[in-house]
């Protein structure tokens, strides 16, 4: 649910005594749920203006040549009006000039830095030990849990490589536990300059040729549900393959953690669901974990269990799996 009337960038958040920023819990919550609401607005009114942003040229193009996307870039944050109206953003489908309006006010919060900056630190906040945060615990159990199941004494025990996607921290289990070394990090702003995280989209990073270069597991902890369309989700989860090494250790893990609501709440998707695409894809289910907010799930890779006639059949067009009156649209589709 929106909160009206602040922007992402929210205010100023200063340095406490240890010159460490930090945010409330109630302020970090705000922030996450804004950064969240200006995404899916965005993705409506992209929808409803039939435009599409791929190449994340959009903003400048229309910034320099539409007048009311324009109007909506100068406009005050918070603005009273404007806020009531992308709460019911359906109701101006037919206004193409109010649409392109309340598109330059979502892209101008979206595109600070300041506010992106903001929700990462808040999103790090979430992960504080005191808030029962580090997604990466669960993973590093479950590693123990399957190396002890493979009865592996400790020499045999080999250090294994990782790639962390959307990692704002290099103090979380999955960097300090010594099972992954080294632990390539990558998000796409490091908006806090943290040594040891390189800005990348994982998108756009280039395909590795040789097993050197490959990971023996990839991280994605709360980064499916940042990422804005079901079909982008989709293209994401099919690209962890190419970089899993193909080598014989068995290892060519991938480790989830999605927000509960989204697969416990979704009209389109369900845990089951999610396992089965995940499995078209040729990622076999090893663990599957719901807490009270997150859930978590660990795959692993195996090319022989891919099938793209499940993916067709299945997971390329939406389906309304069930409903009620306060259920969410989360979605992750397959393309070709
Ligand atoms: C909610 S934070 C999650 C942080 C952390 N992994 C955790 O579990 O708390 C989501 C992060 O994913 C990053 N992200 C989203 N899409 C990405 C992509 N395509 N490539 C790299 N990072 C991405 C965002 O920049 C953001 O910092």
């Amino acid at each position: 649910m929106l909160r009206r009337g602040k922007s992402i960038t929210g205010t100023i958040i200063g340095p406490n005594k240890t010159n460490v920023k930090t945010i409330k819990p109630s302020k970090t919550r705000k922030i996450i749920r804004r950064y969240h609401f200006l995404n899916q607005s965005k993705q409506k009114l992209l929808k409803l203006l039939k435009l599409e942003d791929s190449n994340n040229l959009l903003f400048d193009t229309l910034r320099s040549g539409n007048a009311d996307f324009q109007r909506g870039c100068d406009m005050k944050r918070g603005d009273d009006v404007t806020e009531r109206q992308l709460i019911k953003i359906h109701q101006h489908s037919m206004d193409s000039k109010l649409l392109y309006n309340m598109l330059g006010y979502v892209y101008t919060e979206l595109a600070d830095e300041k506010g992106l900056s903001n929700y990462q630190m808040a999103s790090r906040m979430g992960q504080d030990v005191k808030r029962g945060g580090d997604s990466s615990k669960i993973l590093i159990k479950w590693m123990k849990e399957l190396d002890d199941t493979q009865e592996k004494n400790h020499d045999e025990r080999k250090t294994m490589t990782a790639l962390e996607i959307g990692s704002l921290s290099k103090q979380n289990k999955i960097s300090t536990s010594g099972i992954f070394n080294p632990v390539v990090r990558i998000d796409l702003n490091n908006s806090n300059d943290q040594e040891g995280i390189i800005r990348q989209d994982f998108m756009e990073r280039p395909i590795p040729h040789n097993d050197n270069d490959k990971f023996d597991l990839i991280s994605c902890s709360l980064v499916l549900n940042f990422v804005p369309t079901p079909l982008e989700r989709g293209q994401m989860c099919r690209r962890f393959k190419f970089f899993l090494k193909n080598n014989s250790n068995n290892t060519r893990y991938i480790f989830i953690v999605l927000p509960l609501p989204c697969l416990s709440n979704s009209r389109y998707i369900t845990p089951e669901r999610f396992h089965d695409m995940m499995l078209s894809l040729g990622y076999e289910k090893l663990r599957y974990q719901e807490a009270k907010k997150v859930c978590y799930a660990l795959y692993q890779w195996d090319k022989n269990l891919e099938n793209e006639e499940t993916q067709k059949k299945r997971f390329m067009t939406k389906r309304q799996c069930r409903d009620g009156p306060k259920m969410n649209n989360f979605n992750i589709l397959l393309s070709k």
